[in-house]
């Protein structure tokens, strides 16, 4: 049996990064940006106020000193006067401190009324401010040409707004990956639906078009196909307009396993030394417009799909997307104990309060336990090595949130 390293090492090696695209900061959200950009502007691009009141030169001040006002400056201003000794300039926040003047009395700290005034001839001080006080100096956030933002960022508001003020409208990036997720499976209906003898709800449709999304991936459609060869291959066919495509069911060694029965050959089937997830399916399909598009088969039982999902499908989306991946962990000691399958790392639902992880259902890393999956609040990662949990041993628990 292959390791989960192996295993997740394969799949790494069947992508690459989505080219990237030059696109509007403004609807770049969801992207992830492709190079670095250095600052084309200062941030702040010049010398200027942090407060309304007066630009002074802070050597001619004392409480209760009166300076001459030689000119108003609005933000927006073009022309600044020179601020002499003894003079100041009355300023608003944001706009260029004058040339003479080294720092800002707030209105509050002069004899002038504060909100919309006559512009006063002379002003006086009542307390005294130091040199550079209330004054933000040019690129002391960053200077033209340092590192602005990193390539791998994920892109957000917070990212579009800082393009824009390094100087950018359009940026490099790289769109979320597409997925098509395809269930597979004559037992399966629609949510909702009643069940007919042997049939089960499809929850894995729902489960994987929701974990891709909270993957970063944009999904571009989600359903179940009958364990029918023909079908299955129609249904990848317009699958495989997508960057990825997910399948899950029909990889074990069963008599109808349609994923096996249409893709062995392209596909690679293995077993990997996890336990849910133990067979595995990879690889690349060549789609009608001639794209290599990787799949993978993730085994039909949901929680084999879950875990297969954090452990295999996110890895492989972040690289698509261009970013790293890392999956966040706690430590955290188990409840009670409980016995795992020798030679294969065990993934358990938990939920996890007050540093103690307790499996989510008694039965633990049932492949099948649907039903309580969403109490848990992470995967607890049992080692090959480990036969037998005991209360109180410190596991890693992997987030399933994050
Ligand atoms: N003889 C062996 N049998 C099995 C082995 C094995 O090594 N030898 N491995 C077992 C393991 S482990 C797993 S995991 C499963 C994987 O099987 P498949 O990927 O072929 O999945 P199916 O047989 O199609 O379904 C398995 C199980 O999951 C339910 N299912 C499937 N799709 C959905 C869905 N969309 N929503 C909800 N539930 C779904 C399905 O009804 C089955 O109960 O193979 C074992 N067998
Ligand atoms: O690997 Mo299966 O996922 O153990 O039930």
């Amino acid at each position: 049996m292959r390791t989960v390293e192996e295993q997740r090492a394969r799949i790494l090696s069947l992508a690459e990064p989505l080219a990237a695209e030059v696109t509007p900061i403004v609807s770049a959200v969801g992207g992830v940006l492709a190079e670095d950009l250095p600052a084309r502007f200062a941030v702040p691009p010049f010398d200027n106020s942090a407060m309304d009141g007066f630009a002074v030169r802070a050597g001619d001040l004392a409480a209760g000193v009166e300076l001459v006002v030689v000119g108003d400056i609005p933000a927006g201003a073009t022309s600044v006067p020179e601020v002499g000794e003894g003079q100041c300039a009355r300023i608003m926040t944001g706009a260029p401190l004058p040339p003479g003047a080294d720092a800002v009395v707030p209105v509050e700290l002069t004899d002038q009324p504060w909100g919309q005034a006559e512009l006063p001839a002379r002003m006086r001080i009542t307390e005294a401010v130091a040199v550079g006080k209330h004054v933000r100096r040019k690129g002391e956030n960053v200077r033209v040409g340092e590192p602005g933002l990193p390539a791998g960022l994920a892109w957000s508001p917070a990212a579009a707004s800082s393009a824009a003020s390094l100087g950018y409208a359009e940026v490099p990036l790289i769109r979320r990956p597409r997925v098509a997720v395809l269930s597979t499976g004559s037992e399966l209906v629609a949510p909702g639906e009643p069940l007919g003898f042997g049939q089960i709800p499809d929850s894995n449709s729902v489960l994987l078009a929701g974990l891709c999304r909270q993957f970063g991936a944009e999904v571009i459609s989600a359903r179940a196909v009958g364990d029918d060869p023909a079908q299955f291959r129609a249904a990848l066919d317009v699958a495989l307009a997508a960057d990825l495509v997910v399948t899950t069911g029909g990889v074990s060694v069963g008599a109808f396993e349609v994923v096996r029965q249409v893709t062995e050959g392209q596909i690679e089937f293995t077993k990997v030394a996890m336990q849910p997830g133990k067979p595995q399916a990879s690889g690349v399909l060549a789609a009608p417009d001639g794209r290599k598009v990787p799949m993978l088969g993730l085994p039909g039982n949901p929680v084999s799909a879950f875990v297969s999902a954090w452990v295999f499908v996110r890895p492989l989306i972040a690289c698509l997307a261009g970013r790293a991946d890392r999956w966040p962990s706690v430590q955290a000691r188990a409840a009670v104990g409980w016995s795992t399958p020798p030679g294969r790392r065990q993934y358990v639902p938990v939920a996890v309060a007050d540093g103690l992880a307790t499996p989510v259902h008694a039965l633990g890393s049932g492949s099948h336990l649907v039903a309580t999956l969403a109490l848990a609040d992470g995967l607890a990662v049992v080692p090959e090595d480990v036969e037998q949990v005991q209360p109180g041993d410190l596991l890693t628990v992997h987030s399933i949130t994050a």
